[in-house]
């Protein structure tokens, strides 16, 4: 890419010319034959959107709440670990920018800047907090209690890794990340063993949880409590019965298990599940603006985006990643625009169509 970016996948493209090959293939990488990671895109072009006309669409508003907070568009940050690998500000970075976006920040707690540090970087807007429930309980509840302390207003719990899958291009590369880019959170656990990563999680994540454990982890905070990859109805209605406020339907950017559907393909299930109990969001291969509108149509609140993010730090920082952000919320604009939405609320679901189920 010779000029300035003009669609997401600009930035990736940039980003496979400059980055070196571990990071690089730690941020790109699926699991196992990444079957999954190629359908979060691929389903998202089986819906297709039925338009309507003479619907005065001189102005679109975007704006959206997530848990009673108001933000500009319906396109936020999803978590991702060991930003320092793609730029020296790593989520300090992400967090102004989706702070001057007015948009919502979720930080992972494998962050290469401390919450203390990321809070008072970018202390105001919407931000979340993503938990890994650690072996050791101490650590983790340290974590909360410092997400809280720092003003972050939800915690989202990923579910979806009692152990790490197989990523290839990690093992081959044996990727640990560089040490800019290391946990500044905690210092316990190995970032150098035998097979990088591999051996860190293994380490560090409690694979015994269980829903128990939600509901103690659940009291010991007042933030609300979002569980980040759930992909079936049944999953959901246990979330909701163990009082969660948002679900989030996520594969984990097709990282773990492979095989598993697109994310795009089981959200109506899950959204007709909970019944309006708790809010839906979903994550997973969201590229463009008619990928939004496609996930808002079928019930999510809002989507999130991973990689892009990382590609934009890669980018330019703090104004790549506010790039990736404004290029998305233009296209969404565009799609409401031609398909008669002059808000968010007119996004329903009789606007889209399978190509092979036909009408919902
Ligand atoms: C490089 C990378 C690191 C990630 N780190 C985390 C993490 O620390 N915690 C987490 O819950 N999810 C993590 N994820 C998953 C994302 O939060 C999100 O589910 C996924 O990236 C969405 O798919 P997308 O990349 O196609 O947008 C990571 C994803 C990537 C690509
Ligand atoms: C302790 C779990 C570390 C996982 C690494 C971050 C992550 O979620 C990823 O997909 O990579």
């Amino acid at each position: 890419m010779d000029s300035s970016p003009v669609c997401l996948d600009d930035f990736e493209e940039h980003a496979v010319r400059v980055l070196a090959q571990g990071p690089l293939g730690y941020f790109q990488t699926g699991a196992d034959d990444e079957i999954t990671l190629r359908e979060n895109r691929r389903a998202f072009t089986r819906w297709k959107i039925l338009p309507r006309v003479l619907r005065d669409v001189s102005s679109c508003d975007l704006s959206t709440t997530i848990l009673g907070h108001r933000i500009s568009f319906p396109v936020c940050v999803a978590p991702t670990g060991y930003q320092g690998d793609a730029h020296p500000d790593g989520e300090i970075a992400t967090a102004q920018a989706a702070f001057e976006m007015n948009t919502c920040y979720t930080m992972s707690t494998m962050s290469s800047k401390s919450i203390e540090d990321v809070s008072s970087a970018a202390p105001a807007g919407l931000r979340f907090f993503q938990l890994y429930i650690f072996k050791q309980r101490d650590i983790t509840k340290q974590l909360i209690r410092r997400a809280e302390k720092a003003g972050f207003n939800a915690l989202v719990v990923t579910v979806d890794v009692p152990f790490l899958a197989k990523r290839r291009k990690d093992i081959r590369s044996k990727y640990t990340p560089s040490p800019q880019a290391r946990t500044a959170n905690f210092t316990h656990g190995l970032h150098d063993g035998p097979d990088g990563l591999h051996s860190h999680v293994a380490e560090l994540i409690d694979p015994s949880l269980t829903w128990d454990d939600l509901t103690f982890f659940k009291s010991f905070t007042k933030m609300p409590v979002i569980l980040k990859g759930i992909l079936t109805a049944e999953d959901a209605k246990l979330a909701v019965q163990a009082g969660v406020a948002g679900i989030m339907v996520s594969n984990h950017g097709g990282r773990q298990l492979d095989t598993v559907p697109a994310t795009i393909d089981v959200l109506a299930e899950v959204v007709a599940a909970v019944e309006s109990k708790c809010e839906v969001y979903m994550d997973g291969g969201v590229r463009l603006g008619t990928d939004v509108f496609k996930a808002l149509a079928l019930g999510a609140k809002a989507v999130f985006i991973g990689r892009p993010v990382v590609y934009g730090l890669v980018y330019n920082g703090r104004e790549g990643v506010k790039k990736v952000l404004q290029i998305l919320r233009d296209e969404l604009e565009s799609s409401m625009a031609l398909s008669g939405c002059a808000n968010i609320a007119e996004i329903k679901s009789n606007l889209v169509r399978h190509l092979f189920m036909g009408k919902l």
